[in-house]
């Protein structure tokens, strides 16, 4: 597909990337199937988008396990790449991820862990 402005080439390689990958994505709803992937996962619906999310953690996984670091990164960006389609599917911003993460610092997760057990 004919890339728009908030494609790839320009996408700074580290974490704000997520943020690039998150617009590039959002961009692609409504956008014709046949010419962009994320497009295609889009007209499938949230069961499909959901179901290659899971393969794609299944995949992190079994890199882990079989394969070793190179196959990790690939199996990696891959999941990366399904959850910011995920999130746009189901109306989340990655900020609000970002600013939950920010907010968890400075908490043990044992911490927080016994603090639920105790409700
Ligand atoms: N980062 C990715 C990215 N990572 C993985 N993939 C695609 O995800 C698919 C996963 O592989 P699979 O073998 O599981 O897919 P499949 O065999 O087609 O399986 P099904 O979908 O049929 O279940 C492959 O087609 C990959 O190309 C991605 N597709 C797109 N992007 C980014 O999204 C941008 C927009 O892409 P389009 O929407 O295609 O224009 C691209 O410029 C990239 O920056």
């Amino acid at each position: 597909m004919a890339a728009p402005e908030a494609d790839g080439a320009a996408a700074p390689p580290d974490g704000r990337v997520l943020d690039h990958l998150s617009r590039v994505v959002d961009s692609r709803k409504g956008a014709d199937p046949a010419e962009s992937y994320t497009a295609k996962l889009f007209a499938r619906g949230p069961a499909k988008i959901a179901q290659k999310l899971g393969e794609e953690a299944t995949e992190v996984v079994v890199a882990s396990l079989a394969e070793g670091p190179d196959a990790v990164v690939t199996e990696s960006a891959d999941l990366l790449y399904h959850l910011a389609v995920l999130w746009a599917q189901a109306g989340v911003a990655p900020e609000a991820v970002w600013t939950e993460l920010a907010r968890r610092f400075g908490t043990s997760g044992l911490e927080e862990k016994a603090g639920r057990t105790a409700e």
